[in-house]
């Protein structure tokens, strides 16, 4: 486990770093491990990992199909290097000395279903992948400091996934709550694409915070505070709010049966990833919303803007000015998002 670290403590950091002309430019090797890469999201959430300049090594893990997904990815002429891993035996090797790890494992949803109905099945596989990534992950730091890596959860329900995941890490002795993510990412990138679409404004400029959590009503857009201002009515605001909350099943039910989100997941999936890339690597000012260890609210997982550096989150932000409309949807969604929290630690500690 610690073979890597050791290595890495051994050599200059200089080493470690692919100069590109100027010191200032430097780019730090990073690797990035994807379980569940053979899935729906996996696929093109490995392509999009392949694609950014700051992966150094892929990994890719599946309990199946891995190698043909690993190999079709490693023939495109980018800096990382990509190697596939196959089932239980192979998952130590994939996760050793990764810097990000995502989870997009799990069965997603069918029409008629929500997230929670996927508690049963999806709970055991995190756990399960936690457990590991306990074992396998923790490095040695050039600071010599025992750090996990980051984890990006994005299997759902993901209001419970994160806390099993740190029930899992305190266990094992490895949990540091700046180092675990839900990946919310998603409800940002529906919340721009409506808002920009009603108000009429570029896309590319839109900023709106969404916190809560990731299902149904726990999924609190925050179009208040939504840039470009916009005169949007109450009736435009509200029928936003609950097209974003809806967005997961709006594509569930598109599918028909085929499975939910995947290439906007992602998409999301990859900004998210890259952002907690750009903070280990200090580069400054990187916020993204994410569903985090948390005392902004009473409840101890809520997703709200954070800022992300050197060690994960550097600082949660708060929810700024709230309106009336919004302050409703806060209380109303905190006995769902708390019962969902509880579900998942009781889980993991039985
Ligand atoms: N956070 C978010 O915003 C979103 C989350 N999701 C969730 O992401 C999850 C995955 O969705 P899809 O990729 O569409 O499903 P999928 O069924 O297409 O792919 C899931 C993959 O996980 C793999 N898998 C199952 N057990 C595993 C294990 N123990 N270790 C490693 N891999 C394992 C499967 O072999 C499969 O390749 C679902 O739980 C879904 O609800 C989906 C969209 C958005
Ligand atoms: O809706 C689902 O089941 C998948 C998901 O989390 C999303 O698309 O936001």
């Amino acid at each position: 486990m610690m073979l890597r670290s050791i290595k890495s403590l051994a050599t200059s950091p200089s080493s470690h770093i692919l100069r590109r002309g100027y010191a200032s430019e430097a780019v730090p090797d990073r690797k990035v491990a994807v379980l569940g890469a053979a899935g729906g999201i996996g696929q093109p959430l490995a392509l999009l990992m392949k694609l950014n300049p700051l992966v150094s090594s892929l990994a890719l893990y599946d309990i199946a199909n891995t190698p043909g997904v690993a190999a079709d990815v490693s023939h495109i002429n980018t800096r990382s290097v990509v190697s596939g891993y196959s089932g239980e035996a192979e998952l130590g090797k994939a996760l050793e000395g990764a810097d990000v790890v995502i989870i997009p494992a799990g069965v997603p949803r069918k029409p008629g279903m929500t997230r929670d109905d996927l508690f049963n099945i999806n709970a055991g596989i995190v756990k399960g992948l936690c457990q590991a990534i306990a074992k396998y992950c923790p490095h040695v730091s050039i600071e010599i400091l025992l750090k996990q890596a980051l984890v990006n959860m994005i299997s759902n329900p993901v209001n419970s996934t994160v806390p099993i995941a740190a029930e899992v890490f305190k266990k094992a002795g490895t949990y540091d709550p700046k180092r675990l993510f839900g990946v919310t990412t998603l409800d940002v990138v529906r919340a721009k694409t409506f808002y920009a679409g009603k108000a009429k404004v570029p896309v590319a400029e839109v900023n709106v915070p969404v916190v809560g959590g990731h299902a149904g009503i726990t999924i609190l857009p925050l179009f208040s505070q939504a840039t470009p201002k916009a005169n949007l009515s109450d009736a435009e605001i509200t029928a936003l709010t609950k097209r974003t909350q809806d967005g997961g099943t709006e594509v569930v039910e598109a599918k028909a049966g085929k499975g939910s989100a995947t290439l906007s997941m992602a998409y999301a999936g990859a900004i998210f990833a890259d952002a907690c890339l750009k903070g280990l690597n200090g580069a400054p000012d990187v916020v993204e919303c994410s569903y985090v260890q948390s005392t902004i609210t009473e409840l101890p997982f809520f997703a709200s803007k954070v800022r992300l550096g050197k060690n994960g989150v550097e600082e949660v932000l708060g929810l700024g000015p709230l309106s009336d409309y919004e302050k409703e949807g806060l209380e109303k969604l905190k006995p769902e998002l708390q019962s969902s929290i509880e579900k998942g630690i009781k889980f993991a500690n039985q």
